[in-house]
């Protein structure tokens, strides 16, 4: 017998929204803007030494994953969550259609940019054919060469690219740059900004059209916790 759905035998289960968080810095900048949005995680979410990768928040219809950076703009795009916070530099890497970025958060302030070994020859990438790059945005870097009809030839490293120029991996590299210091510690200097960057909320299309009270109601939430 098929019961009529408004029969009070069937609880009504609404799914969590999913919210996707990159853990470190980002997550810790990301606490008080979470806290006036009335979202802030279970405490150990900021514990590194948590293995849990999901947690309930202070609204009860929003859960949180903890993934890595580069992994969240692949969680939302997928729909695996309906929204999450991701750096400007992963959304350009990737550049996921399914994706939305209504909100820049005004968090996670840096730029991606080129470097190269202080007192190294200038590189006159008017005449240059092809060069190579140590990064871990391959798609960034390819881009901004072939915008100057350069060949790119990427040496793709998850971190630690500094080290590149200096051992005869790469002859440059395109990573991060806030304060400098990394570049300085390391015999580099920067050479041109690619672009500046600041982390945003990112939204999935489909979430966005499919329950577009929900997710309006928690965009504009983030909206008036911003300041
Ligand atoms: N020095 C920095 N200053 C400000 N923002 C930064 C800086 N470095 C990275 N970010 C921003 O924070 C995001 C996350 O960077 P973070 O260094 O925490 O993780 P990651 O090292 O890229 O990731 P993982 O730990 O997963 O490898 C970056 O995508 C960027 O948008
Ligand atoms: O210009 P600065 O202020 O020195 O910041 C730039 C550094 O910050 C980031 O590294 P992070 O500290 O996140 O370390 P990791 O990427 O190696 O984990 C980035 O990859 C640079 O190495």
């Amino acid at each position: 017998m098929d019961l009529p759905l408004s029969s009070p035998q069937i609880a009504t289960v609404t799914a969590p929204l999913i919210m996707a968080l990159p853990k470190g810095r980002i997550l810790k900048e990301l606490l008080p803007l979470l806290e006036r949005a009335g979202l802030a995680p279970a405490p150990d979410c900021y514990e590194e030494s948590s293995r849990r990768l999901r947690f309930e928040t202070a609204d009860a219809n929003v859960e949180v994953i903890r993934v890595r950076s580069f992994d969240v703009a692949t969680f939302v795009a997928h729909g695996a969550a309906h929204l999450g916070v991701a750096g400007g530099d992963v959304l350009d890497e990737f550049d996921y259609k399914e994706l939305y970025a209504p909100l820049d958060l005004g968090i996670g302030r840096c730029r991606v940019s080129v470097a190269e070994p202080v007192g190294a020859e200038p590189l006159d990438t008017a005449r240059l054919s092809r060069i190579s790059v140590a990064t871990k945005y391959p798609n960034i870097a390819r881009r901004h060469y072939a915008a100057k009809g350069v060949q790119a030839e990427i040496i793709h490293l998850n971190g630690a690219m500094e080290l590149a120029p200096s051992m005869g991996l790469a002859r440059v590299i395109v990573d991060l740059v806030q304060t400098g210091g990394t570049l300085k510690a390391n015999g580099l200097a920067e050479t041109e900004v690619i672009s500046e960057i600041t982390s945003k909320l990112i939204v999935n299309r489909g979430a966005l059209k499919t329950m577009p009270d929900e997710m309006g109601a928690l965009l504009a939430r983030f909206r008036g916790a911003i300041q």
